[in-house]
């Protein structure tokens, strides 16, 4: 009896903690069972498409690819091993067939941007992530004549600015000397430095002008901070350069998910670098619009031609969020794929010194001595050769490289002669694309003669097809808008470092050139040098 009166009346079966690992498991299991349920119930008919490793059971096949930058290279040696259509996720197919790419973005193509898109838009959509039609066309009219080749022309003097900054920095570099106090770009013993920095300075600077009329002087000082605006109105000083990868690419990794799994990750990555710098990057853009607001410039810029004001041409003018999410799509569209373009071509010309040779030629011998530090657009549009470097770099080395994602809606579509269902994320990679044997020669090399007619590496039939398919810019109602200004800025400064200087590559630097993907595929780094012509 004493004994039995010492025992509590009711011993708990388990302690919290096990409690919480059960609960845990219980989770865990559920999911599990979901997985292999849709899976099992297949709905859409997609379990006749093959698929590498898990990808057909879960997202994360695809987001671990992209975690460590090798997505588009995933999925390309999944269609060489299990063919033209593959799953690369539960709800996700991808097509290697060219003619696929034409159905899936082409003009009069039904299908739409993929809910991607949606989570990346945060609740303001720019142009660029509007996957609604209606909203798309609405928001494309309103920005489209910033983007005419007049209005484009009228940014070349911002253009040329910049480029100067960019031949006085890379002379400084070239011997081995700092630019400021603040320059944090060290030049090694050889006389190498990493020009991917610097180009990415000089998009920065050069984009900056031509939306706002302003520069932080990155090329001036060496260093890449800047102002961000929080929603708050708080100001606080950032590197624009790792705000934008940092935050892109857990963004664009983020933006996999569903759209519930999507909001439950930005809200728990509030706290994490990751998450700050998705912050940092749209605060840049805030800050930018809302001093360009307060300010008169003396020279037109992008953002003078907003509609901010109702006229029979622009019923929804732009509010102050639009601006904001305008001005934030791009300064991410316009700035990473020309740095990233800029770094591929000089990558390739260091490589390949007689071709670097014979642009240098082709441009001394076509450009008045007046203009040979920093020609003109005009000027420069007349050398086939300096076009030829440029295309076929951005077929070689596309900025954008993965299928972009796109779904199928009404009574879905037909690609490659499958019926896809609607309500299908479907993607097409132009980096499959570009580098299809069957549509050009030697795929896998840097060849500019190829793009030139009449040339022993160019055929007539190959002409017609690097038209058709090499697409950087992509096809359709989706395609890039800011084409006339991209080749603008990336002739201009492209024939201004080749005339200016000779660079060489070493093998070493040569075979650690790698890429790595975010939402854009661009160089790690470039190590290089450069001696003065
Ligand atoms: C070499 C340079 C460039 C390349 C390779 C490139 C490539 C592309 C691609 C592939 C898309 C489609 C993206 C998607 O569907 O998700 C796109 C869209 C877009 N690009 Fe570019 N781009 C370049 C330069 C620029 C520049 C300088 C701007 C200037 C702001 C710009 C602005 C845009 C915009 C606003 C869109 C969205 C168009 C829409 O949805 O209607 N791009 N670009």
């Amino acid at each position: 009896m004493i004994f039995s009166s010492q025992v509590p009346s009711m011993v708990p079966l388990w302690t919290p903690f096990e409690w919480a690992l059960a609960m845990i498991l219980i989770a865990f299991l559920l999911c599990f069972a979901a997985v292999i349920w849709g899976y099992l119930a297949d709905p859409k008919s997609l379990r006749r498409f093959p698929s590498p490793s898990v990808a057909a059971f879960t997202p994360f096949w695809a987001i671990w690819k992209n975690a460590r930058g090798r997505r588009y290279l995933a999925v390309e040696a999944g269609h060489r091993k299990l063919g033209p259509v593959v799953r690369i996720g539960p709800n996700s197919i991808s097509f290697s067939d060219p003619h696929a790419y034409k159905a899936i973005y082409g003009h009069g193509s039904p299908i739409i941007k993929d809910g991607f898109y949606d989570n990346l838009a945060g609740s303001t959509p720019a142009m660029a992530d509007a996957s609604d039609r209606h909203l798309h066309a609405t928001k494309r009219k309103n920005v489209s004549s910033i983007f005419s080749a007049k209005h484009v022309a009228l940014m070349e003097p911002k253009i040329v600015d910049a480029v100067h900054s960019l031949l006085r920095a890379i002379q400084i570099k070239s011997r081995g000397g700092t630019v400021s106090a603040a320059d944090g770009y060290p030049v090694s013993s050889n006389g190498e430095f990493d020009l991917r920095p610097w180009l990415n300075m000089f998009s920065f600077d050069a984009f900056w002008s031509v939306l706002w009329s302003s520069s932080y002087h990155f090329l001036e000082r060496g260093n890449d901070e800047c102002k961000s605006m929080d929603t708050s109105g708080r100001v606080t000083t950032v590197h624009a350069m790792d705000s934008f990868q940092t935050g892109v690419h857990f963004n664009s990794l983020c933006a996999q998910l569903g759209p519930f799994q999507y909001r439950f990750a930005r809200w728990v990555s509030k706290w994490t670098r990751q998450g700050r710098a998705i912050g940092e990057f749209s605060g840049m853009a805030r800050h930018g619009t809302v001093t360009r607001l307060k300010r008169t410039v003396e020279s037109v810029d992008f953002f003078s031609f907003f509609p901010v004001e109702i006229t029979p041409k622009t019923p929804c003018p732009l509010t102050i969020p639009d601006l904001v999410a305008e001005c934030a799509s791009f300064l991410n569209a316009g700035n990473d794929t020309t740095q990233i373009t800029l770094t591929n071509v000089m990558f390739q010309l260091a490589a390949h010194p007689k071709h670097q040779d014979k642009l240098y030629s082709a441009l001394t011998a076509s450009l008045p001595k007046t203009a040979q530090r920093v020609a003109s657009f005009a000027e420069l549009s007349q050398i086939p050769y300096l076009a030829a470097c440029i295309d076929e770099t951005l077929r070689l080395m596309p900025p954008v490289r993965f299928g972009l994602p796109r779904r199928t809606v009404g009574k879905g579509s037909m690609i490659s002669g499958h019926h896809i269902p609607a309500g299908v994320t479907v993607s097409a990679s132009v980096h499959t694309m570009h580098r299809d044997e069957s549509l050009f020669h030697d795929a896998e090399d840097w060849i500019p003669e190829r793009w030139i007619p009449d040339s022993p590496d160019s055929s007539e039939e190959e002409l017609k097809r690097l038209k058709e398919f090499v697409l950087p810019f992509t096809t359709g109602g989706r395609a890039c808008i800011g084409r006339n200004l991209a080749y603008m800025e990336l002739s201009i400064c492209l024939a201004a470092l080749v005339m200016a200087f000779e660079w060489h590559i070493s093998d070493t630097a040569r075979q650690s050139f790698t890429h790595f993907e975010r939402f854009n595929t661009g160089p790690v780094s470039l190590m290089i040098s450069a001696t003065l012509r």
